[in-house]
């Protein structure tokens, strides 16, 4: 490291974070107003070469907008006319059926122990009361300091609350080209000074005023302060672990400090040591898109299974849900978030405060995860409970107590489960077997 790199706190993950295992995403912003982008279905894929002309993320409308020929482009002047720009829409959005309280409540009856909404996105637009600039929810459109109402509202129903700032990329105060391939990701971005200390000040406007337990930064930090000095991200880090002692930040900052990493619509393929999170939208999307219908959407069995896979990993689920721009929440995402969280309810145990195995899986034979409790049971988590009995594998034959939620499990001498008829039609049966 060169002599000006500044020197970064060694933090373990808290343990509230390594406990929590399930947080609810919110992409909110002004891109929701127009909530449009190209559907995908799980599974389908774009040419690389329309990657961005045909960008999934409906959150990326400013910039998917500004590609001559994109759908997107056409959805936008069919819309709003030819002369509506994006920033237009700031004056548009009535944010009429927004209930922050509703939200939280709702999320927390979903088994969510920690929130994350977006302050700042890649567009600039703020969610909250700043003195940075006038292009604000505050200023503009709901005349609302949305971050204040959320934080107030997730900490009333018992949530932890996190914050998503778009670190990277601010298209309000930037002014290059449509990003249009990987390459301009990293190029049409700003660098410098002034910009980072903008960042910097953003960023502890809403560390002093709403104390968040994450920071959930994205993409990058401007590279001009990653080194000693002034606004320098270092700074900011400190500040924020003095205000927030169990504050926790994620991996995208581009310096060597992180808290826990991430992966986005992938996961880890073994058991890491280290913590880390996956996210993903409930469809394609992480800002809301009114182009999805059910059949874009991640069913909840799947659900249930992505957050057990995840959870057998060392790993949280952190999930998208993505508001209409008038704050109400589409159905289909609230029916696959209750149906998780009704799972949840009946299955704590699997999940909330426990630990990998030294597997998180079988390499053959019956879908299974493990995860460990605190006192040591061991949660044999069978993920396809309707295609009936499995075998335990051989380093579990004979260990006494096997236990469903109800009663005893019949296992017979060769290691055959019997799973009872009543649990078959869950997503997710869990066997535990008492401390060895
Ligand atoms: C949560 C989503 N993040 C998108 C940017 N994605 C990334 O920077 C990214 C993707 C990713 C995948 C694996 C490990 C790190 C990674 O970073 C961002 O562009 C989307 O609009 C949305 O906010």
């Amino acid at each position: 490291l060169g002599e000006d790199a500044p020197r970064y706190p060694d933090r373990p993950v808290p343990d509230w974070y390594r406990d929590a295992k399930f947080g609810v995403f919110v992409h909110w912003g002004l891109y929701s107003v127009a909530g449009w982008a190209p559907p995908r279905r799980p599974g389908e894929d774009v040419p690389v070469e329309l990657e961005y002309s045909h960008h999934q993320y409906a959150e990326w409308y400013a910039n998917t907008l500004r590609i001559p020929g994109s759908p997107t482009a056409a959805y936008h002047e069919s819309s709003f006319g030819v002369g509506t720009s994006y920033e237009d829409l700031a004056d548009a959005w009535t944010a009429e059926r927004y209930d922050p309280d509703g939200w939280m409540r709702l999320f927390a009856a979903c088994g969510a122990r920690y929130v994350v909404p977006t302050a700042k996105h890649h567009d600039g637009f703020c969610l909250w009361d700043t003195a940075t600039t006038g292009f604000s929810s505050v200023h503009r459109g709901p005349r609302r300091d949305v971050v204040a109402e959320l934080a107030g509202a997730a900490r009333s129903a018992g949530l932890r609350f996190g914050l998503y700032y778009s670190g990277a990329l601010d298209w309000h105060v930037s002014h290059f080209p449509p990003i249009r391939s990987l390459t301009d990701l990293f190029t049409h971005r700003r660098n410098d000074p002034a910009f980072a200390r903008h960042c910097f000040e953003q960023v502890r406007e809403l560390v002093e005023a709403h104390r968040p337990d994450v920071l959930w930064n994205d993409i990058d930090w401007p590279d001009s302060a990653k080194a000693a000095g002034p606004y320098s991200l270092a700074e900011l880090f400190e500040h924020y672990y003095d205000l927030v002692p169990e504050g926790v930040v994620n991996d995208r900052w581009g310096v060597p400090h992180l808290g826990f990493r991430t992966r986005e619509y992938r996961t880890e393929t073994g058991t890491p040591a280290w913590a880390w999170e996956a996210t993903r939208g409930l469809g394609a999307s992480f800002g809301y898109n009114r182009a999805e219908d059910d059949t874009h959407l991640i069913d909840a069995t799947e659900l249930v299974h992505l957050l057990v896979d995840t959870v057998a990993k060392n790993g949280n689920l952190l999930l998208n849900i993505s508001p209409r721009g008038d704050g109400s929440l589409p159905e289909a995402q609230v029916a696959r978030l209750r149906e998780l969280g009704r799972w949840l309810a009946a299955h704590p145990d699997a999940v909330y405060g426990t630990r990998p195995w030294h597997r998180h899986a079988e390499p053959v034979g019956a879908p299974l995860r493990y995860t460990v409790r605190p006192d040591g049971t061991l949660n044999v988590i069978a993920l396809d409970p309707a295609h009936g009995d499995f075998r335990l594998p051989a380093d579990l034959l004979g260990r006494p107590g096997a236990h469903w939620g109800e009663g005893a499990a019949e296992i017979g001498p060769d290691g055959t489960v019997v799973i009872p008829e009543a649990l078959r039609h869950l997503p997710a049966a869990v066997l535990t077997l008492p401390p060895s």
